[in-house]
């Protein structure tokens, strides 16, 4: 489903004349099927979130390519990358990125209002998803009135409401207590395996990597192990 072959990317610091150039990733190579669910584990600075941008579309790399499907998504330009995300990548972040200002409901339903879907269907989808994170009884709750736990769940449906296939999640229970880290693993493997979607999970935690079909682990920027668990 995804084929990264030979990344390489290395950014270039400092002024000209005087510049050094930093390897972030070296020869990444990575196969990651339909329906796994792949950790990417490794210290501060070896370089995960920028396999992920790239992945994602925020970053192009230096050479090599990324396909997903049977299209090689590193020759998007930026918009394209945007139109592509919209409906084939769902995000999930450390600090949920909710919308302060909007409740549950709103924050979840805003992806379809830039689909352009009309209320009823908005309403539809959104509650749905509500139930299926088990937050529909707050769903008039602000982000603030509500725990990390279930700020993660709300973030999580408003990637679930566009159906992506794959979803890419940057340490998404980084700020967790363990208790809470759990239910939210649950329920990314839950997710997994009813709607079959895909999750790319960056993480410091082998709780995290616990749930994972497969495991990576980068040093330097390079895969030093990658072991499929059954
Ligand atoms: N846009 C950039 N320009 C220059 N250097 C960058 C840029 N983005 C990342 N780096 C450098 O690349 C290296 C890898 O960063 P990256 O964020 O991918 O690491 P990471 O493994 O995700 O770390 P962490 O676990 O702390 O988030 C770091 O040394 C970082 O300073």
């Amino acid at each position: 489903m995804i084929e990264i072959n030979n990344i390489h990317q290395t950014f270039i610091l400092g002024k000209k004349q005087n510049e050094t150039h930093l390897h972030v990733l070296n020869d990444v190579s990575l196969s990651i099927k339909e329906g796994e669910i792949v950790a990417i584990t490794g210290k501060s600075g070896s370089g995960k979130s920028t396999l992920l941008n790239i992945i994602g579309g925020f970053m192009k790399p230096t050479s090599g390519t990324v396909h997903i499907g049977n299209t090689n998504v590193t020759t998007f330009s930026e918009g394209e990358f945007a139109d592509y995300r919209l409906q084939n990548i769902g995000f999930i972040f450390q600090n949920f990125q909710l919308i302060p200002s909007m409740t549950a409901f709103e924050n979840i339903e805003l992806p379809l209002v830039l689909k352009g879907l009309n209320e009823k269907e908005r309403k539809h989808i959104t509650e749905q998803t509500l139930q299926k994170v088990g937050l529909l009884d707050y769903k008039s709750h602000y982000p603030s009135e509500l725990s990390g736990g279930q700020q993660q769940r709300i973030s999580i449906a408003r990637t679930l409401v566009m159906e992506p296939p794959i979803i890419l999640a940057d340490e998404p229970t980084g700020s967790l207590d363990s208790e809470t880290e759990a239910d939210i693993l649950y329920l990314i493997k839950e997710l997994n395996q009813e709607l079959g979607i895909t999750f790319l999970i960056i993480t410091h935690d082998e709780e995290v990597a616990r749930v994972a079909t497969k495991q990576i682990h980068i040093h330097d920027g390079r895969i030093v192990k990658e072991e499929t668990i059954q």
